[in-house]
């Protein structure tokens, strides 16, 4: 068991009639560490979760599993509270089929930008499914959401932009546990897109994600695996104190904490 507040169970009081705000204390809830069971549930998702292309099923998602993973997205922190996220849902062939040549053209032009063994290792890979997965969602930013000033955006403009980032996460992990493969696609111009989904100019769009049921995943990044890349050592990514400075005291502890040392399992 735990002491978090179930999902669902908002138990605020309700708005006060005059000045619209609530008594502040009575929302809160206690927030002690969760059950061993619960956390080992929780690093099962963070350290399972995979970039999918080529695992999905032709299973269809059904709208609850959806609903709960887009809600899952639609509590993700946001700058100022402003959610400047949209969610364009997907099922159709047809249309896929589109933005799939979208990609196909783009995947192109990039694989001529690396030279030599690394362009034939690149066009390896694959890099998509936006077909076999049953379901896309265009994951988009609106960057007037929230009015000319918003709290937290006034001296870096871009964090709305990294709201809908962590929106995206919330999505991925919450799909890991249930069942789901999810696959982040940017190679396509997003402008060509937007065309196709009806999305409007002022709007960024940040992901096409491709979604299904998966029966296996890859047990780290397909990309280490299929050595394109490596994930780095943390211990090199952590400074103490200054930019620079390494990690020290705190090296073991990081190095003992590393997916490869059997902490989390997927
Ligand atoms: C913003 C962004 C954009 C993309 C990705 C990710 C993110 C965060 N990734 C997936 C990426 O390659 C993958 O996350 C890393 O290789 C790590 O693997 P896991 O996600 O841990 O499986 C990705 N993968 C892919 O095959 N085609 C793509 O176009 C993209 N684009």
């Amino acid at each position: 068991m735990t002491d978090e507040p179930a999902r669902s169970g908002f138990a605020g009081a309700p708005p006060d009639a005059t000045t619209g705000t609530r008594d502040a204390t009575s929302l809160r809830a206690p927030a002690g560490p969760f059950s061993q069971a619960d956390r080992d549930a929780l690093w099962r998702a963070i350290m399972g979760r995979r970039d999918v292309r080529n695992e999905f099923t032709a299973r269809p998602v059904p709208d609850d599993v959806l609903a709960r993973i887009l809600t899952a997205a639609h509590c993700a922190p946001s700058v100022g509270l402003s959610q400047p996220w949209n969610f364009v849902v997907v099922r159709d062939e047809a249309k896929r089929r589109e933005v799939h040549e979208l990609f196909s053209h783009a995947n192109a032009e990039a694989a001529g930008m690396f030279d030599g063994q690394r362009q034939a290792l690149y066009r390896s890979l694959k890099l998509e499914g936006i077909l076999t997965a049953p379901l896309g969602v265009c994951v988009t930013c609106d960057r007037t959401r929230g009015g000319r000033v918003v709290l937290g955006r006034t001296h870096q403009p871009d964090v709305d932009l990294y709201s809908v980032a962590c929106a995206i996460q919330n999505l991925w992990l919450a799909a890991r546990a249930e069942g789901l493969g999810v696959g982040w696609v940017s190679i396509f111009d997003t402008e060509e897109l937007k065309p196709l989904l009806g999305v409007p100019e002022h709007i960024v769009i940040m992901a096409w994600l491709c979604i299904g049921y998966v029966d296996e995943l890859f047990t780290s990044p397909e990309l280490e695996a299929r050595r394109w890349a490596r994930r780095l050592p943390l211990e090199d990514l952590v400074f103490d104190g200054v930019w620079g400075e390494p990690a020290g005291d705190l090296a073991p502890a990081l190095r003992a904490a590393a997916p490869d040392q059997g902490q989390a399992k997927g």
